[in-house]
């Protein structure tokens, strides 16, 4: 009895401690109503509003706090003693269960009064900046766009589903612990198979190079023009004899004249026709690069790089000397370049430095139709180029039918045709919709192995995922094949290449195969245009691919996996038929492409976070958006999401001007480095933990390369690393 007794008494005497703790922590949470009530992080739309504002509260809104624990001050103690009784039933209950405790009813279920059912909703009262009260029209895009055509079509309800095969390749990697990256596989089995030589790891970590513009790669081995061997294409013909072939060649007379008689012109010609390799060259031979040099943009670095390539070859040029390239990391010219090819975020960034664009005597903006968010930047930035210099001339090629809106963009500029096709390419689609693209797309690629003619493949799927296990499959299948044959099985060469894998590994789908052999190059869209593969004549087109989606309710973008556009579609194929007549396979029916398929993409200015948008225009001195002449507008939705993350970020101020800091966010970083992580390394050099933010945006940073060697001065830290080298991807 008399140790019941002090049993119950420290039980009580426990209640009575955790109680007092307990008004403790909530007398803080009182003073603290943001622990009770969690802010929202991203500028989500409040669904249910005390005030006629759509965002949440700045939460550093002081004033509004303590309004705010008076007007629910009631609710609190209401919460308060519900916890209190909650918490002691629960320790009377757990005491009694272990046997501590002796008594003559035990609740096993605690009361649910209809008091407990209620929801009790906090709205804050919203404090917006005035430039976002509404009142401030950005677009004249109401709606959000999207990028489908028709989500419940097949493709649309297949491309959600995903692929079984890759699911089941991903347990089975999981289950072996074997999951590793290509590059990493040298000296395994599968390494072998898909020809992969060294890890980056073996990168050395003192020859690191930065870069003029204070920008380091740490893979600088791992550069493209170190690895581009020159091109094997056809060589019964002289390169000036492949030139006099294609299609443009004969129209070249016309179309000089139509460019001297014009500022801006718009080419449209079909895929292989000569539009990206021969028109700069002809410019050159025409002397427009007397007063400046001619700059070429691509939506892609390894467009960008292998054109380049392939040109200096034309022109009997060293790559860097005549004819050089710039993507982000590398860049290829000297001062004898006249012809420069880049992607079009670096001709942005130049923009930022020289609004005029003075040392270009001429651009051409290669694959518009693309439509990549810098494309459109650079078209509204361009326009007031042209309407400023006289003497600048732009040219616009697409291998699409929209030239129309092109021209109509630039005030209707005339539009030139190019007639023609250097090669046929035959198109056969697929009798039914096919389930698991993944596996249709390894079938149909040991069939042309095993039973077709000669030629290499190129498979287009959506992403690294796919990709790596796509190249398992292959793999597997193929020693399956030679397992189960006694006839000598051709060996099948499987190159991945996406936008992650190191360049020396991309630029392997560049060389040619062994004697005997057959190349498969599994790509994601990065391989879609202006490339050239010597030696592809098969294509296996899966009908998807991957685009960034801004999702405004989240306040991010998101990759997600769509049906591709019937202007992509036509890419692909185009693939087929550079070096001869090639085939096109579709995994998609007719139907799919005539009725599932956007005509076009969605440009990516109306579908993706504007952020750095809004930072680049901001810096350009447009302060007022609807000022800036897009082709077509982003949705008013992503414009405010955007510049309410810009401005609790504290980029732009309350008149929704740049503020120093916005500007130094924009000026000193990559475009591509997303806006909240550019605030991050600032704040890391204020508060002099840099190297150690540094790090860590490295490590999450999209590509996991430093951005900014100005801003940090720790290189050596990491590159050291294996972990962050891994992470050089
Ligand atoms: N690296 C290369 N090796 C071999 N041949 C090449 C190479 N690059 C280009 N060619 C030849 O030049 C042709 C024209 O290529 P180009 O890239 O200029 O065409 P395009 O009209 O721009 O096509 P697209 O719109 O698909 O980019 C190709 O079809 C091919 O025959």
């Amino acid at each position: 009895m008399a140790d019941k007794d002090r049993r119950s008494k420290s039980m009580e005497s426990r209640r009575r401690k955790r109680t007092s703790s307990e008004e403790h922590s909530y007398a803080v949470a009182a003073s603290s109503p943001w622990d009770i009530v969690a802010p929202s992080p991203v500028p989500i739309r409040a669904s249910v509003s005390s005030s006629t504002s759509k965002y949440p509260a700045k939460n550093h809104n002081f004033n509004a706090k303590s309004n705010f624990i008076s007007e629910i001050g009631s609710r609190i103690d209401y919460s308060r003693t519900r916890k209190k009784i909650v918490g002691k039933n629960w320790e009377d209950h757990q005491l009694l269960r272990s046997g501590g405790f002796r008594g003559n009813k035990v609740e096993t279920e605690f009361d649910d009064d209809e008091e407990e059912q209620k929801v009790i909703l906090h709205v804050h009262d919203i404090k917006l900046p005035p430039f976002l009260d509404g009142r401030v029209v950005f677009t004249e895009q109401a709606e959000l766009i999207l990028p489908i055509k028709d989500a419940m079509s097949d493709m649309a309800v297949i491309s959600r589903k995903g692929s079984a095969l890759v699911r089941e390749i991903h347990e089975k990697q999981k289950r072996d612990k074997s999951r590793q990256r290509f590059w990493e596989l040298a000296g395994s089995k599968l390494g072998d198979i898909l020809g992969v030589e060294k890890s980056v790891d073996e990168t050395d970590a003192d020859t690191v190079v930065v870069g003029e513009d204070g920008e380091v790669d740490f893979k600088g081995k791992a550069r493209f023009s170190q690895h581009l061997s020159v091109g094997d294409f056809t060589k019964s013909k002289t390169i000036s004899q492949q030139r006099q072939n294609l299609p443009i060649f004969s129209v070249q007379d016309e179309l000089l004249q139509v460019v001297r008689e014009n500022q801006v012109v718009v080419i449209i010609g079909e895929t292989g026709s000569g539009k990206t390799t021969q028109l700069t060259q002809y410019f050159y031979e025409y002397g427009y690069t007397a007063n400046g040099i001619i700059g070429c943009t691509q939506p892609r670095r390894v467009a960008a790089m292998s054109v380049a390539k392939r040109v200096s070859e034309e022109m009997e040029s060293e790559l860097g000397d005549k004819v050089g390239y710039a993507i982000r990391f590398e860049d290829a010219t000297g001062p004898s370049t006249v012809i420069k090819y880049m992607t079009d975020g670096v001709l942005l960034r130049e923009t930022l430095k020289d609004p005029d664009l003075e040392k270009y005597s001429m651009i051409l903006m290669d694959e518009a139709h693309e439509r990549s968010l810098d494309t459109d930047v650079l078209f509204g930035i361009l326009k007031k180029v042209v309407a400023r210099r006289r003497d600048f001339k732009l040219i616009v090629t697409s291998a699409t039918l929209n030239g129309e809106k092109f021209s109509n963009f630039f005030g209707g500029v005339p539009i030139f045709n190019i007639p023609g096709r250097t090669f046929r390419v035959q198109i056969c689609h697929s009798k039914t919709p096919c389930e698991d693209y993944v596996e249709a797309a390894v079938k149909q690629a040991m069939t042309i192995h095993i039973a077709g003619a000669p030629g290499d493949i190129l498979i287009f799927l959506t992403g690294q995922d796919e990709i790596e296990a796509t190249c398992y499959a292959l793999s597997e299948r193929m020693e399956q094949l030679i397992s189960s044959t006694k006839q000598p099985v051709p060996k099948l060469l499987i190159l991945p290449i996406y936008s992650q894998l190191p360049a020396d590994l991309q630029a392997k789908i560049f060389h040619k195969a062994e004697d005997g052999a057959r190349k498969c190059i599994v790509a994601t869209n990065i391989a879609e245009t202006s490339l050239t593969i010597d030696g592809i004549f098969y294509v296996i087109d899966t009908g998807y691919g991957k685009m960034k989606v801004y999702n405004p309710h989240m306040g991010m973008d998101a990759l997600q996996v769509f049906p591709i556009s019937r202007a992509s579609a036509d890419q692909r194929a185009g693939r087929a038929g550079r070096t001869g007549p090639g085939t096109c396979y579709r995994l998609y029916t007719e139907s799919a492409y005539e009725n599932e398929m956007l005509q076009s993409p969605v440009p990516e200015i109306q579908r993706t976070n504007l952020g750095n948008v809004v930072l680049l225009l901001k810096s350009l001195k447009i302060q007022n958006l609807l000022d800036f002449d897009f082709m077509d507008p982003p949705p008013q939705d992503n414009i405010l999401n955007s510049m309410y993350q810009l401005w609790l970020l504290g980029a732009l101020n309350d008149v929704g001007d740049l503020t120093d800091l916005g500007r130094k966010m924009c000026l000193q970083f990559s475009f591509d480095l997303r806006i909240g992580k550019r605030k991050v390394m600032l704040l890391g050099k204020s508060f002099l933990c840099q190297n150690l933010i540094t790090l860590h945006c490295l490590m999450f940073t999209n590509n996991g390369k430093l951005m900014n060697t100005e801003e940090t001065g720790v290189m050596t830290i990491f590159y050291r690393s294996k972990v962050c080298t891994r992470l050089g991807r």
